[in-house]
């Protein structure tokens, strides 16, 4: 009897099964087949999934199967490593399979109408020269040297660095190495913004290897190109943001994951993926190395390479001292602002500092982490404030463009010209941000170039390149900057960095808070005297004890890090405990958190798990875009206890009966609470 030939499918569905389809009659696919995009009908309409697997029988009676459409044989099938990630990631994070997959597809290559492929044009050879390699420092080298003798198959690495020490050219040299032995690199950056900068260093050291890079702003038929010329393996670099880490290389051989703290590794909404944590992964199945990078490396890496609950995951390589020759580390001091009253925001120690910039014909920079003029407009006649709305956050105020912000949600007012509640027309603006600072900077130095640069000012990509080369070529004395102007870049004049306003992070309700505050003050510091003259970093502070700051005058991450795991392993948080945050959004927060008391009280689950729940409780952003919000989190000091739990609840709460529009989702490992 003639049975027809299955085929298993992923769709980009939410939901937690593939689909199976009849292969036409007359045709025979073969194990060499899977990993082919395909043609499928769906319903009244078509989609493009991807073909898994090829099942000797359906759990589904043949009548019902439908008829499979085209096999998409206009590129390479995707390679079985990229399987096993995408599966890996769809059982971590519990997402279906389908959505992972389809998801990380260029939308221009899971379309049903498929553009007609062109060739890559960033793959084609540079004629190019390339650059000429520096020499090697004393600590480079034996940084290199350690990772050589490691031999061949998976070795995590993390390299701590100082700001300045040379990472960048460990990576290019591992690549260069990864590029004689015929392999693939994959690059991994934090933000879209650092790359125009890396990967002009990087084409101009291989012109040859076709490098193309993969992020969000490129366009759908750069991105499709690209991601193409990675999976033929034109492309023998790949440099890109987290969504990078899927990038089909089928002759994969050296992962990099830049900067690997930043927290924009981890996607926060859709499928909620670590990146470096899937880069691990990626390196372990493929047997390859990785290198993790930072001056301020996450505790959850720093535990894995120096204690012992880490089990010497990560080996440990250290780069202490600036690369370029004479370049030290900025001189840190901290300006204690109950004897030294800032006027505007700024003391006098740190107005002499930038005087004394501007008399030298030198950059300074001015760290302030909040954008707009102010965070509050107020009346002082009836107690008004400018409140969202929508949120339990208030309205901020833009007078550049005389606007009301949500930063939450995005809602947006005119400027009003009274109060809108009593007509009193002298309205104040209550706080700092970086406009209200060049404001008070251009009126306090008028001789002075001063330039904001902020998510405002760099919307775009092609606003943001052309600040920075501004700044580049000297054009600008002062610079304002929020962490946008952290991190990366390498400004030569740049001499003075002054933190305005970090204490509020000092005392968030966030237990993360101080880890971000150090990494990111470490990280605008390193902006200082990177070149021949040397670099002054200047904080604004009411706790000068601090031991945060006196961490970070003496340069001493490792100090820091080791006191904030201390803290970590006695209040049992992570690294040393595993959790997961369901959260649940709707109109009414009794909804929200009566959604999460079912999910704490489902029955199969209550008792049987080596798990802890916390109580459900509102977020600190309790309500956002007319959505009130709950949290509710679990613990396990085993991954793999909680996995298992998360396993089981996940088809319970799928199962609640929910009000109609309450939105609920799982975050594995979350970082933001
Ligand atoms: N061996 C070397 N000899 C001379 N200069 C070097 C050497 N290695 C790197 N440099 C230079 O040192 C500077 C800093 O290097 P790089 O950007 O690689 O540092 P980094 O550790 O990545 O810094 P950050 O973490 O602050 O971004 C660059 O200008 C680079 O060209
Ligand atoms: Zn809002």
């Amino acid at each position: 009897m003639f049975l027809p030939q299955i085929a298993r499918v992923a769709l980009d569905l939410p939901l937690r099964r593939l689909f199976d389809y009849r292969v036409a009659d007359g045709e025979q696919l073969s194990a060499s087949d899977i990993g082919y995009r395909v043609r499928v009908p769906f319903g009244r309409h078509e989609k493009v999934g991807i073909l898994v697997e090829l099942p000797e029988a359906s759990d589904l009676p043949l009548a019902q199967l439908k008829p499979l459409g085209d096999v998409l044989r206009d590129l390479p099938p995707l390679p079985a490593d990229w399987f096993r990630l995408a599966e890996f990631c769809a059982d971590y994070y519990h997402v279906p399979l389908g959505q992972v997959m389809l998801s990380t597809v260029p939308a221009g290559l899971r379309a049903v109408k498929q553009v007609k492929a062109r060739k890559s044009r960033a793959a084609l050879p540079n004629a190019a020269a390339a650059a000429k390699p520096p020499e090697l420092t004393g600590e480079q080298q034996v940084v290199l040297t350690s990772i050589a003798e490691s031999g061949d198959g998976f070795h995590a690495y993390l390299l701590h660095g100082v700001t300045g020490s040379g990472k960048t050219e460990i990576y290019l040299r591992l690549i260069e190495r990864a590029l004689a032995d015929g392999q693939q690199s994959l690059l991994l950056v934090p933000e879209i913004n650092l790359t125009p900068q890396l990967e002009a260093r990087v084409a101009a050291r291989f012109p040859a290897a076709g490098l193309v890079s993969l992020h969000s702003e490129l366009g759908d038929a750069a991105r499709s190109r690209n991601w193409r010329a990675a999976l033929t393996g034109e492309a023998r670099i790949v440099l890109g943001t987290r969504l990078a880490i899927f990038t089909p290389l089928p002759e994969l051989g050296l992962i990099v994951v830049d900067e690997e703290h930043d927290a924009s590794f981890k996607q926060q909404d859709g499928i909620r993926y670590s990146a470096r944590d899937l880069a691990v992964l990626r390196a372990r199945q493929r047997a390859i190395k990785i290198v993790l990078g930072s001056a301020t490396p996450s505790l959850e890496s720093w535990a894995n390479a120096t204690t012992a609950a880490g089990r010497g995951r990560y080996r440990l390589l250290t780069l202490s001292e600036r690369a370029v020759e004479g370049a030290r580390l900025p001189a840190v001091q901290r300006i204690d602002t109950r004897l030294d009253k800032p006027q505007d925001g700024l003391s006098s120690a740190l107005l002499r500092a930038i005087e004394e910039r501007l008399a030298r014909g030198e950059q300074s920079l001015l760290f302030l982490n909040r954008r707009g003029y102010a965070p509050v407009l107020a009346c002082a006649a009836c107690g008004w404030t400018s409140h969202c709305h929508r949120c339990a956050a208030n309205l901020v105020l833009h007078l550049a463009d005389r606007r009301l912000r949500c930063h939450h949600c995005g809602f947006e007012a005119r400027l009003p010209k009274a109060c809108p509640t009593c007509g009193n027309q002298d309205l104040s603006a209550f706080g700092r941000g970086t406009q209200r600072l060049e404001a008070v900077l251009a009126a306090r130095f008028p001789e002075a170039r001063v330039l904001r640069v902020d998510r405002d000012a760099a919307s775009s990509r092609k606003q943001w390149e052309a600040l920075v080369a501004r700044i580049y070529s000297g054009d600008a004395d002062i610079l304002v900057g929020t962490q946008m102007l952290a991190k990366g870049h390498d400004f030569p004049k740049l001499t003075l960095v002054g933190a305005i306003a970090p204490d509020a992070a000092l005392f968030a309700a966030d237990w993360r808070a101080p880890e971000r505050l150090f990494a990111q003050l470490m990280q605008v510091a390193g902006r200082a005297g990177r070149a021949e003259h040397p670099g002054e970093f200047l904080i604004q502070t009411q706790f000068p004890e601090h031991p945060l700051y006196t961490a970070l005058v003496g340069h001493d991450f490792p100090g820091f890090a080791a006191e904030l795991l201390d803290e970590r392993q006695q209040a049992g948080f992570p690294p040393y405990a595993h959790q997961a945050m369901l959260r649940a959004e709707a109109p009414l927060m009794a909804d929200a958190l009566g959604f999460l008391k079912s999910a704490r009280h489902c029955p199969a689950v209550e008792g049987q798990h080596a798990v802890t729940f916390y109580d459900p409780v509102p977020m600190r952003l309790a309500r956002r875009a007319s959505f009130e919000r709950g949290q509710l989190l679990v613990e396990s000091p085993a991954r793999r206890a909680l996995q298992g739990f998360l396993a089981d609840w996940l088809p319970q709460l799928e199962a609640i009966k929910a009000p109609s529009r309450l939105r609920w989702h799982l975050e594995v490992d979350p970082l933001e609470f």
